[in-house]
């Protein structure tokens, strides 16, 4: 993967000292290193005619100090609801109706309110929104909107804010001095998307929160922008989160990986674990639905229906139940329990029932039938029904994995054939990536060591 700095500098490109200690910026960061996260039975609602209803049910979700998570799901799966918690900025009509986020120095920053939630906002954690390259104010230039971001969190040193500006934007690529110079209109969506990334990491915040970051780049600008994600992610020490479509993204810069579906964490665990031996049915099913770099594109299978919206989310049982093939009589009426096997954990009926089946076959000896490897090795036992399957609530915290442990997710995403993909799944097979197909033009093995993506950092 990436030429990756083993040992924390001490201090930022812009020679300010890295967090953990006063910067230049006059601020005491007051904290040892990356912070850790834990997210404990969140659940966000939005007010709508028919009511409120959950857009974010019990999600747990732990960030380990000093790690990458990415968290992926189609379209309405409730990856930027999460992403706005972390932040406590769920605006209304929405708001968080049960569980908190604790966040080491910080608290449950879904407790904080005016000047404590301004001064965590940014300084504490860092953040790009979605459709950041629509976000700067079109009236003062770049970096006069940098100064008053430095203002408003009350940095004494702005030479040295606007010298680690410029070399966030020169290492992303562009001539810093003349971005700082430059309103909104004289850049192109992918400047400006790097600019919102540079202001998420100025402010040297230990926690930064992604939501697409690069969405609007194209392939090269992407792969350069997530080199550069990690790269300051090791030397500042950061605890990043990484909100993406795109499964080539999350095996391409994750150590860890959490999977949405209607609002639910449904498999998480370290990415190559994830991606390399997927549980849950709807992860293989996203993994199934991109089409690989070789062979036949036409191997790539959508998942069936849609995913859920607000108002069409079940009440009870699973929330994949409609689209699942591994589906029971008791994904209907119960949430999927959440399964711990090694470091990943997955919420499914079928799951479950299928490790108890193989725990039980250990005790007793006797072999245990079918293994589950996907849908299409059909019903476990016959225990499953064939009409539906599961998922559930979020749970499932503390899962183990130093921030080595994804570094080989793009060999394993790889090996499951997933080389990029934008999960964008519908019943349009067509659909299931227009970017993947894209890359699948490139030779396999161009990826920088078995990489997700089919182009070399050299490129980059
Ligand atoms: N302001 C809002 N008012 C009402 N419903 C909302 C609002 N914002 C989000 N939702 C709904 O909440 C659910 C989760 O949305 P969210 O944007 O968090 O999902 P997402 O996975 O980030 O989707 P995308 O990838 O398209 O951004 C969706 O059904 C969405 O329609």
């Amino acid at each position: 993967m990436f030429a990756r700095t083993e040992k924390k500098v001490a201090a930022t490109p812009g020679g300010r000292p890295s967090p953990g200690a006063t910067g230049a910026t006059g601020v005491d960061a007051g904290r040892d290193g990356p912070p850790g996260v834990r997210v404990g039975g969140l659940s966000v609602v939005y007010r709508t005619g028919a009511g409120e209803l959950p857009a974010v049910s019990g999600v747990d979700l732990e960030l380990l100090p000093g790690t990458i998570t990415g968290v992926v799901g189609e379209s309405g799966s409730g990856k930027s609801t999460l992403a706005l918690s972390l932040l406590n900025a769920v605006q209304p009509p929405g708001r968080i109706s049960s569980g908190g986020v604790e966040i080491d120095g910080l608290g449950d920053v879904t407790a904080l309110r005016g000047d404590a939630l301004r001064s965590a906002r940014g300084r504490h954690i860092g953040y790009v929104f979605q459709a950041a390259q629509n976000s700067l104010n079109p009236l003062k230039t770049v970096g006069k909107q940098l100064l008053d971001l430095g203002r408003s969190h009350g940095i004494e040193d702005l030479r040295a804010l606007v010298a680690d500006a410029r070399d966030l934007l020169g290492r992303m690529g562009m001539d810093g001095a003349r971005v700082l110079d430059s309103h909104q209109h004289e850049l192109s969506g992918g400047m400006r998307q790097r600019v919102g990334i540079m202001l998420a990491l100025v402010l040297n915040a230990h926690l930064v929160v992604l939501d697409e970051p690069t969405t609007a780049l194209d392939m090269i600008t992407q792969a350069t922008i997530l080199r550069i994600i990690r790269e300051v992610h090791e030397e500042r020490g950061l605890t990043t989160l990484v909100i993406t479509h795109d499964l080539g993204v999350v095996a391409e810069i994750a150590d860890r990986l959490a999977v949405m579906y209607g609002g639910r964490v449904v498999e998480q665990g370290p990415t190559a674990e994830v991606l390399g031996a997927p549980r849950h049915p709807y992860t293989q099913g996203l993994i199934r639905a991109i089409p690989r770099l070789v062979g036949d594109i036409g191997e790539a299978r959508a998942l069936p229906g849609r995913p859920p919206t607000l108002g069409t989310v079940p009440a009870t049982g699973c929330v994949f139940r409609e689209r699942c093939e591994w589906r029971m009589d008791v994904c209907e009426t119960e949430e999927p329990p959440a399964v711990t096997r090694g470091a990943s954990v997955v919420a499914c009926h079928a799951v479950a029932a299928r490790d108890a089946e193989t725990d039980a076959g250990a005790v007793t000896g006797r072999p245990v039938n079918g293994a589950m490897t996907g849908p299409a090795n059909g019903p476990v036992n016959g225990s499953v029904n064939g009409t539906g399957a599961g998922v559930a609530e979020g749970t499932g915290t503390g899962v183990t994995g130093g921030r080595d442990a994804g570094r080989s997710a793009a060999r394993a995403a790889e090996g499951s054939g997933c080389r990029s993909a934008v999960l964008d799944v519908t019943d349009d097979t067509s659909s299931a990536s227009s970017m993947g197909s894209e890359r699948a033009a490139v030779p396999a093995g161009a990826g920088r060591n078995g990489g997700a993506y089919g182009y070399g950092e050299e490129k980059a």
